[in-house]
């Protein structure tokens, strides 16, 4: 296969959802990226190695996984959603006591029908998760035992770090999970709670605080995967995009506004 189709720069995510980006997803957690990227190359000898971390954010559909990351990463409100298809790979550099690392975001797809392929992927070499819930739907709170079922499923230590973030609080009268439940769910499991909204621009310093937590955890793990393969696919912004995509991953249905906001809050 040739490499360098279907790994590009970009300020933008994409959608990890056709052969092609699984292939160089493989490559790139391989550490063979950089052996096969003419284009690349330059890069390696310029760029200072980083270490690297691997976040995957999880949760139900349309608890605003996307917007988190996309908050974090591009420091804005996304304009438009649609529905993760397979996972969005985001990426951002940031400085814990005078060391910058890599985070480096996957946000998942929350609909099975969308997730079911790429389980696998998402479980490899993880070093941090995030579950996120939506504040004004109980049941997104109460599939999250799912979700740490399914972490446990894919060998995922219970010594990694892991939090839980209840988003859409901005959406104030609508809340249906209190925190104080949440914080008794989430002690047995030694996991740190915080409700915040990827939409309401006066919280962004708090969804910043969110990531910063685990990054400082993080520093001083140790990185899986050796820095330099991946820098030489990655360095060049902030965000690494793994495909320009020959597969429209979106129909319209899919799109979260399209059931006119029934089953999720954008108030
Ligand atoms: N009011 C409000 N709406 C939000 C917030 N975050 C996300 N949304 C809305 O919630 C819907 C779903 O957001 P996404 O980020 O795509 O949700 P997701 O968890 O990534 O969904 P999947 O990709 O299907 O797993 C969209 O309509 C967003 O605009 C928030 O903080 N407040």
């Amino acid at each position: 296969m040739c490499l360098s189709l279907s790994l590009c720069y970009t300020i933008h995510s994409s959608k990890l959802c056709n052969k092609y980006a699984f292939s160089s997803l493989e490559h790139i957690m391989s550490g063979t990226a950089n052996q096969e990227t003419n284009t690349s190359q330059s890069v390696v000898s310029v760029e200072k190695q980083n270490k690297i971390f691997k976040i995957i954010v999880i949760g139900d559909t349309g608890v605003g996984k996307s917007c988190l990351t996309f908050r974090f990463c591009s420091g804005s409100f996304p304009a438009k959603t649609e529905a993760t298809i397979g996972v969005d790979f985001r990426e951002r550099l940031v400085e814990v006591e005078g060391e910058k690392i890599k985070l480096q975001l996957w946000d998942t797809a929350g609909q099975e029908r969308f997730r079911k392929s790429m389980v696998q992927h998402y479980y490899r070499n993880v070093h941090a998760v995030v579950f996120v819930y939506d504040v004004t739907k109980m049941a997104t709170f109460e599939n999250l035992p799912h979700w740490i079922n399914e972490c446990y499923q894919h060998q995922l230590s219970a010594s990694i770090p892991r939090i839980l973030v209840g988003n859409k609080c901005d959406c104030k009268n609508q809340v249906a999970v209190k925190l104080n439940m949440v914080q008794k769910f989430a002690d047995p499991y030694n996991m740190p709670v915080f409700e915040t909204s990827a939409k309401d621009d006066n919280e962004a310093d708090h969804v910043e605080a969110i990531f910063m937590t685990l990054a400082h955890k993080l520093k001083n793990s140790k990185p899986i995967m050796h820095p330099l393969s991946h820098d030489s696919v990655s360095s060049r912004s902030g965000i690494v995009c793994i495909n320009k995509s020959p597969i429209t991953c979106k129909s319209s249905e899919d799109s979260h506004s399209a059931d006119g906001g029934k089953s999720r809050c954008a108030c």
